[in-house]
């Protein structure tokens, strides 16, 4: 036990096992190296270490009798093992704050990180440590006599944002992460919620669909939101803390600035409190307490090889493992400014977690990010149908309402609010219509597949199914709008295509038709998602270049593609019957589908006869959108099924929200 990690004497500097070659005591650690170029108030740009600052904090009235095993002087803080006090680890950190530290002081630290990120930097300050080492009091603090980094940062915000900028806004959003799951601290109390997903954007950030996103403009506004935020937190009581976290507790802000010469400054900030490691002898948990245990350690542990890895230069980087590591990945080896604050508790009880903490902090300030500046220039005037969407979206008409700004929040208004004379209505969307824009234009492809794909199905297959595809589409669209109005959660259509694709190329492998077998393949590489795993993609990349030059891959192989085809009919049953059951369900749910099936064939009547006003009739569908439905009518002739309305830039989940607004007709 007293042997795990390599102890390393005063003067040679700890980092066990850190790369590269430590600093010799006394001198600044990488980070500080590195930090040492624009002003704070401007952004950064180029490659920056992660800084490290320590905080220790004082002995608590219950810990008055012990003894501490730890020293701060200037940037060092020396720890010695109580089992053999020759025994000295001295370590040399960006800043170090003893127990006699503000937390004015420490948010001095902070503020050049705050101001950068203002200035378009995206950025991440985080506080590690073991539980009860004082990470929550240095991130949230008391409101009322010792406020912490988020609410001074969020004062520091308020009284610069708009400086040099036509419009700007802020909006914060709050979520933990608990036993792996994420949920909205402002929409509720998590248990009762559906946790939320990550997904990685086009331009590769890490966002949470559905997640809260409120406009602030005062400090009363933040405080109410705070509140409840806290209040919705997990915490319980353990031997360690009376109030100890249970969850990662993120609080992320949405910073947006016009300048005057039209173009955006847009980044994100985050603050995190991270939930503490455990030693559950010590701590006392059982039962719940030790599975929220057993969930923290892991992230952590995680955490510990996603630093290792970066610092060894390793190929793959583990932040899919978990998922505070994929909100972290921007912040450890990616392009945000990552700030670092490790707390420890001065007790000699504490040694062993304080020894790992200033380790892992020494190490992760090793890691180095390429920081970038997210500055975007102003938008060109709409072109095409899609332009003229997005156009809605930014000078907020009729478009739908955006994903992020205050969806499903009670608490705090969803209008964004301009600091300046002309605020954008949906500043912060950038990222949503981005996703909106590649959606609509995977849409596009999808539809003119399936149009192809109805034209030479007969051909294709040398068989009489033809006619069976267009009726397939209407099944696929009728069995997701009451997949969406039953709240179950989405399968997107997408995938479901992907997979008939992979189905249809498996048939024509067992009837030896390779190059249908080719075209199918190829049909569901464009139907890949952003998230189809890398393997996946080169699989078939290689099953398609195998059968193109003649080659044998296992996968084409005639024996694969019957297991495959064998073991895929059985959950294919399933959903037929699903189908089936919903047709054949109870009066109601007979009425319901045969009302939609009639709600849909109204809409198409009516979009088809191209008539603006009776289109704009209808709910959902403003000026732009009937134009931009009219105009894809000219070019690509009658809509067919509701999908169809996807030529006109519109997204299945607005095509969605049209059918179920409509169902009254
Ligand atoms: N700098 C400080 N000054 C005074 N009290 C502090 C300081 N830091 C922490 N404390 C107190 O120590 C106790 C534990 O701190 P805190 O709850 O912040 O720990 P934690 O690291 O967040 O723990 P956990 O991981 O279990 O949530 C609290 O009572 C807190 O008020």
């Amino acid at each position: 036990m007293m042997s795990k990690a390599r102890r390393v004497p005063v003067g040679e500097q700890a980092a066990a096992s850190a790369p590269p070659p430590p600093a010799a005591s006394g001198q600044q650690a990488p980070g500080a190296q590195l930090a040492a170029a624009a002003p704070a108030s401007a952004a950064f740009v180029g490659k920056q270490a992660v800084k490290v600052v320590i905080r220790v904090r004082p002995s608590l009235p219950h810990e008055a009798d012990t003894e501490a095993c730890i020293s701060t002087t200037g940037n060092q803080v020396a720890i010695v093992n109580p089992r053999n006090i020759t025994e000295r680890l001295a370590y040399t950190f960006d800043r170090v704050f003893g127990e006699a530290d503000s937390q004015e002081s420490v948010f001095a630290e902070v503020q050049p990180v705050v101001l950068r990120a203002l200035a378009g930097n995206n950025a991440t300050i985080f506080a590690y440590g073991q539980t009860g080492s004082g990470k929550t009091h240095t991130i949230n603090g008391t409101a009322s006599d010792s406020p912490g980094i988020i609410p001074r940062t969020v004062k520091c915000l308020l009284s610069h944002v708009g400086e040099n900028a036509l419009t700007a806004s802020i909006a914060v959003s709050y979520l933990e992460i608990y036993n792996e799951k994420i949920f909205d601290l402002l929409a509720g109390e998590p248990k009762s919620l559906p946790n939320l997903d990550l997904r990685e954007t086009a331009s590769k950030s890490i966002v949470v669909s559905g997640l809260s996103n409120v406009v602030i403009t005062s400090l009363g506004e933040f405080e109410k939101l705070h509140e409840t935020a806290l209040k919705n937190r997990s915490t319980a009581a353990t031997n360690l803390n009376e109030a100890s976290s249970r969850s990662h507790f993120i609080m992320q802000l949405s910073i947006s600035n016009v300048l005057e010469n039209g173009k955006t400054l847009s980044s994100k900030l985050h603050i995190i409190d991270l939930a503490g490691s455990e030693d559950n002898k010590r701590t006392g948990n059982v039962g719940a307490r030790m599975v929220e245990s057993g969930a923290i350690n892991k992230s952590l542990f995680v955490l510990g090889q996603v630093v290792e890895a970066l610092n060894k230069g390793h190929p793959r980087i583990p932040y899919r493992d978990s998922k505070i590591t994929r909100f972290l990945q921007d912040s450890l080896g990616g392009g945000a400014l990552g700030l670092m604050i490790a707390c420890c508790a001065p007790g000699q009880q504490h040694y062993w977690d304080t020894y790992n903490t200033l380790n892992f902090a020494t190490k992760s300030s090793f890691v180095k990010n390429v920081v970038v500046k997210h500055e975007i220039a102003a938008p060109k005037p709409p072109q095409s149908a899609i332009a003229a969407l997005l156009g809605d979206y930014m000078l907020g008409g009729s478009g739908s309402s955006a994903a992020g700004t205050a969806s499903g929040s009670s608490s705090g208004s969803s209008a964004p609010h301009g600091f300046g004379a002309a605020a954008f209505a949906h500043p912060f969307d950038l990222d949503e219509i981005v996703r909106q824009q590649v959606e609509a234009q995977l849409n596009e492809r999808v539809a003119s597949i399936r149009r192809e794909m109805m034209s030479a199905a007969g051909a294709l297959r040398g068989n009489s199914r033809g006619p069976v595809d267009s009726k397939a589409s209407r099944t696929e669209t009728g069995a997701e709008v009451s997949a969406l109005k039953s709240g179950a959660k989405r399968v997107p259509l997408s995938t479901e295509w992907r997979e008939s694709m992979l189905r249809e190329a498996d048939e024509a492998i067992v009837d030896g038709r390779t190059k249908d077998a080719i075209t199918f393949l190829k049909r569901a590489l464009v139907l890949e998602r952003a998230d189809t795993p890398l393997s996946e993609h080169a699989e078939l990349v290689a099953r398609i270049a195998a059968l193109e030059s003649g080659a044998a891959h296992p996968s084409n192989s005639v024996a694969s593609a019957k297991g495959r085809l064998k073991a895929s009919a059985a959950p294919q049953a399933a959903t037929a019957a699903s189908y089936g059951a919903d047709a054949a369900g109870s009066d109601a749910d007979v009425a319901l589908a045969q009302l939609k099936k009639q709600t849909e064939a109204d809409i198409i009547s009516v979009i088809n006869s191209g008539d603006l006003k009776a289109i704009m009739r209808l709910k959902q569908i403003g000026k732009k959108r009937a134009e931009a439905l009219v105009a894809a009518l000219a070019v690509h002739g009658e809509y067919a099924t509701l999908a169809d309305l996807a030529r006109a830039g519109l997204s299945m989940t607005l095509i969605s929200n049209i059918l179920q607004s409509n169902l009254k007709l």
